[in-house]
């Protein structure tokens, strides 16, 4: 079994201390009664709730020119009542403001993060492939604050990149699972690295070659010292996996700073989903891992169809990479 080692690094204060007491994602029985109590769909919620769905236009500081459809109101169905400790709150950020509506205002849409000062140079004005790797030291040695998308095999990670860098096939996807093999470094307007991974579980290769990608990808988290965030993609079209769930757990564990990313978000297939809604799979993803995690992860709701999403985790990306960039 490959050990691996907690690296020596100084990591910003974005990341969420494991409790000591982790769940077994092993235990169907766990995933059965695991209780609702935080997060609640109904607009009657009991806790003091912010929503993720922003009603009026959003402050945003910074460069980002917001879509037309960015400010457009998101139907009843789409809303999920958050209460305020499961708002995510960059460091330096004074929060809850004094009155509701404000608070809502500095809610990302679609999300729980809370929009702070740092959040400046938000746009995208060039993106290009640099390299592929297959192990940290392989990689880049610029010293570019960097973010990583990971997940399951097919969850949408290379189409999510080419959404938030606005282009169609920056980095190469498709229908079958399996097509990322390498750390794939992208530079985002000379200032910043986007990094496609391979993905974990099915996928259509050889099953070591997959233990391989999965050996490089954890080195890769441990060992690399630019690394601001892991951006785990969940697809929120189907009920929460148990693989994504002890990923999740693996990652808090070593003290991994993750962002949730759930993908498909477009994806409405009642029937062959079990009759759920994205944001349904969503809320049921959030209360499995909150025991996990002693303060909430931030979390963005995405699609790549309709590129929900893209601005926020564009505005996410700039406040980590500034914060991380000025500490
Ligand atoms: N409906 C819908 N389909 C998506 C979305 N994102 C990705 N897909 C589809 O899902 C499939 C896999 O997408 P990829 O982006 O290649 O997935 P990946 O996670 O990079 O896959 P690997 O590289 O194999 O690990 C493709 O057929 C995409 O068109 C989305 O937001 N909505
Ligand atoms: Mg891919």
């Amino acid at each position: 079994m490959m050990v691996f080692h907690y690296p020596h690094r100084i990591l910003p204060r974005f990341f969420y201390s494991a409790t000591s007491n982790f769940p077994s994602f092993h235990s169907h029985h766990f995933l059965l009664s695991f209780p609702s109590r935080f997060l609640s769909l109904s607009p009657t919620c009991n806790a003091v709730t912010a929503s993720v769905a922003t009603k009026s236009p959003l402050a945003v500081p910074g460069q980002l020119q917001l879509d037309a459809h960015h400010h457009r109101k998101l139907p009843d169905e789409h809303l999920i009542e958050i209460p305020l400790e499961k708002l995510f709150v960059p460091p330096e950020v004074q929060f809850p403001p004094e009155t509701a509506p404000v608070a809502r205002g500095r809610i990302l849409k679609g999300s729980n993060i809370v929009l702070g000062s740092y959040s400046s140079d938000a746009h995208v004005s060039t993106a290009e492939f640099v390299k592929s790797s297959t192990c940290s030291e392989e990689c880049p040695a610029d010293g570019l604050p960097e973010f990583a998308l990971v997940g399951r095999s097919n969850v949408g990670k290379s189409s999510l990149l080419n959404s938030i860098v606005h282009r169609k096939r920056l980095a190469l996807t498709s229908k079958k699972p399996g097509k990322t093999q390498c750390i794939n470094h992208f530079r985002i307007n000379d200032s910043w690295h986007l990094v496609d991974l391979p993905g974990y579980g099915y996928a259509s290769a050889p099953k070591e070659l997959r233990i391989n990608w999965d050996g490089f990808t954890k080195e890769y988290f441990l060992k690399r010292k630019t690394l601001v965030s892991i951006f785990l993609l969940i697809d929120a079209s189907i009920p929460p996996k148990k693989i994504d769930l002890e990923y999740a757990g693996w990652l808090g564990q070593n003290q991994i700073p993750m962002t949730l990313l759930f993908t498909k978000c477009d994806k409405r297939k009642k029937k062959k989903n079990g009759g759920k809604r994205p944001e349904e799979n969503v809320e049921d993803f959030l209360n499995l891992i909150q025991e996990s995690f002693r303060e909430a992860p931030p979390w963005i709701m995405t699609s790549s169809v309709t590129n929900l999403g893209r601005d926020e985790i564009l505005l996410h990306i700039a406040q980590l990479r500034n914060y991380w960039l000025k500490n």
